[in-house]
């Protein structure tokens, strides 16, 4: 049968990629999806903004909601300074079989954990099944109808701390209109709006930055 693309994106990585070159793989990702079938990869415009969040903040604990096939993955394991931890969750199994293996040839599997599942359902485990009493940085790129829901629930379970920096994508395309409205007039984030545009297109998207109060 006719193979998804999330797997003629991983051919492209496997093709034109170097085994343990982080950059090679953004490279080669971002040259299929502007040359050969878009995908829902933050892409080179947003992902450079990521890169200088990350690098400016330096988290020794990273939670990502939303795997696909491990673009942004990667390009905030490659940052991270030794010893500091990344778990990302993906629902869909297919996405998450193709991430692991991006994951793999990128040769950051030692920094990444990749749990398949509800991000509602592995949120309130993050205590007792990995050790993880708070966050520094939640980067937000799963379905767009759980962003308000799930940081309310790392609030009520206590995951976030004084500064904890929550990055959340596509806050105009395909938009989060709750979250945003939440996340702006609560008094417990200052959030700040980076203009930018859709992966590798030319329609206006963004990134929401909201650092957590207390
Ligand atoms: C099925 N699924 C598994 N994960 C998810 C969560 N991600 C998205 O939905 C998502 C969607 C788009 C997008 C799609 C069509 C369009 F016309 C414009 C934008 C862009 C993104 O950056 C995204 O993260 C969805
Ligand atoms: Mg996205």
């Amino acid at each position: 049968t006719r193979s998804t693309r999330p797997q003629r994106l991983l051919k492209a990585v496997q093709k034109r990629a170097t085994r343990g070159d982080p950059q090679s793989v953004i490279s080669a990702i971002d040259h299929f999806c502007r040359h050969s079938e878009w995908a829902m990869n933050v892409g080179d415009e947003k992902g450079s903004i990521l890169d200088s969040v990350v690098s400016e903040l330096n988290p020794e604990k990273v939670l990502e909601l939303g795997t696909y096939c491990g673009y942004s993955t990667v390009r905030i394991a490659r940052l991270l300074p030794p010893g500091a931890r990344l778990i990302t969750l993906e629902f869909n199994a297919d996405y998450a079989a193709i991430a692991r293996q991006v994951i793999s040839w990128a040769g950051l599997e030692d920094k990444i954990q990749l749990v398949e599942g509800a991000s509602e359902d592995w949120i309130p485990r993050m205590k007792e099944h990995f050790g993880i009493e708070t966050f520094d940085f939640v980067f937000l790129d799963h379905w767009k109808d759980r962003y308000l829901p799930d940081t309310k629930l790392m609030e009520d379970c206590g995951l976030l701390r004084k500064g904890t920096v929550l990055l959340a994508d596509n806050v105009i395309c395909p938009g989060v209109p709750d979250y945003l409205e939440y996340v702006r007039n609560s008094l417990s984030y200052k959030s700040s709006y980076f203009k930018s545009h859709l992966e590798y297109t030319k329609a206006e998207d963004g990134l929401e930055k909201s650092v957590f109060l207390g």
